[in-house]
């Protein structure tokens, strides 16, 4: 099964990627990635969620190299990744940037000294290494703490500093392994938007590892979940949350939209609502809420939302909506086959 971006070549393509790590004494080895095939475009923001243990980080370092894979063929902007050795490796990391879960700053060193470092590497001019630096310090928002050290900053600082060094050398392609884990949901928002920024001002193809939805809902395009090892379920962003298929999908999907109540909430609402419950799925390009109103509307049916509601991701909207019904049995029986006709409506 391929997993397709959009656009024509993609920037990392990845085929049977197989990671096997050899049996520890007493123990069986592990398989931390199996059989992966994925392509990511130019340009996209592909995300890759999992539970702790899925293979997310490994699969982050097959993808620059730090670790080789087992089997499979890892490519990125066209070269070959498996078989290169540690030297030809090198210039091919240079193109990829990487941004951490701890930021993995370097104490010692003020925020310009922090992001001279890569420069220094690459052996880029002095007067181009200052240029630069002061562009990116401007670009995340930090020009007057140049000559901050790490410790006196905040965590959100922290990461837009990880993010201007992870740019200082133009990579094509930047990693985000959990990159705001460590972060409170407003500064996660701060550090996202940055991103963002990134992808559509420097057209920075981007890899966002996370077990947070929310992340995929305000960064990505595109999503990948992994279980096991493998990627079980992945397409766009809307698609998934809109329509996922696998269990572990679902649950994740369902961290941050609603589908249904459960079994413990639809007991609760139906203590306190007397009609009978439906759930309609709403979908873009399709019936809108007027649409399913009216047919209630025309039966003399009255309702009311208990559960549920509208959500919009990539500009599209989709919907979960649990309804309660209150009519004649039979005006209710015939409004449900009638909905069920228009959008996939069951009763609860
Ligand atoms: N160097 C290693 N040697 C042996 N096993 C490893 C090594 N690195 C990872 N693993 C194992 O590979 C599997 C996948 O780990 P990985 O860290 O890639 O998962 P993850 O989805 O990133 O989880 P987390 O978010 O907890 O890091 C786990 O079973 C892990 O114990």
């Amino acid at each position: 099964m391929t997993h397709q971006g959009t656009g024509a070549v993609p920037l990392v393509r990845l085929r049977d990627v197989t990671k096997t790590y050899p049996a520890a004494k007493g123990r069986n080895e592990v398989h931390a990635v199996v059989d992966v095939d994925l392509d990511i475009a130019a340009g996209d923001v592909q995300a890759i969620v999992g539970y702790s243990g899925a293979g997310k980080s490994t699969l982050v370092r097959l993808l620059n190299g730090l670790e080789p894979a087992t089997a499979g063929s890892i490519q990125v902007g066209g070269t070959e990744l498996v078989g290169l050795r540690e030297r030809q490796l090198r210039p091919i990391r240079l193109g990829i940037g990487m941004i951490f879960q701890q930021f993995n700053l370097f104490e010692s060193r003020t925020v310009w000294g922090n992001l001279a470092y890569p420069l220094q590497i690459a052996g880029v001019a002095k007067a181009e290494q200052q240029r630069r630096i002061s562009e990116l310090l401007h670009f995340v928002g930090l020009p007057d703490k140049a000559h901050t050290y790490p410790r006196n900053l905040s965590g959100g600082q922290k990461q837009r500093v990880g993010i201007a060094r992870a740019l200082t050398t133009n990579p094509s392609l930047l990693l985000a392994d959990e990159a705001t884990s460590a972060l409170d949901p407003e500064t996660t928002h701060e550090v996202l938007r940055l991103l963002k920024r990134v992808n559509e001002e420097f057209g920075t193809t981007i890899v966002a590892i996370t077990h947070e939805m929310e992340v995929v809902r305000e960064l990505a395009d595109h999503v990948a979940v992994m279980e096991s090892g493998r990627i079980v379920e992945s397409g766009p962003v809307y698609d998934v949350f809109s329509a996922p298929q696998q269990p572990v999908t679902r649950r994740f999907v369902g961290t941050v939209v609603d589908d249904e109540p459960s079994t413990d909430a639809l007991a609760a609402l139906r203590s306190r609502h007397p009609g009978r419950f439906v759930k309609v799925e709403l979908r873009e390009g399709g019936p809108r809420q007027t649409d399913i109103f009216a047919v209630l509307h025309e039966r003399g049916i009255a309702f009311e939302l208990v559960f549920g509601g509208i959500e919009e991701i990539q500009g599209a909207t989709f919907g979960n909506l649990t309804l309660s019904l209150d009519g004649p049995a039979t005006s209710v029986d015939e409004a449900v086959r009638e909905l069920a006709a228009l959008v996939p409506a069951k009763e609860l």
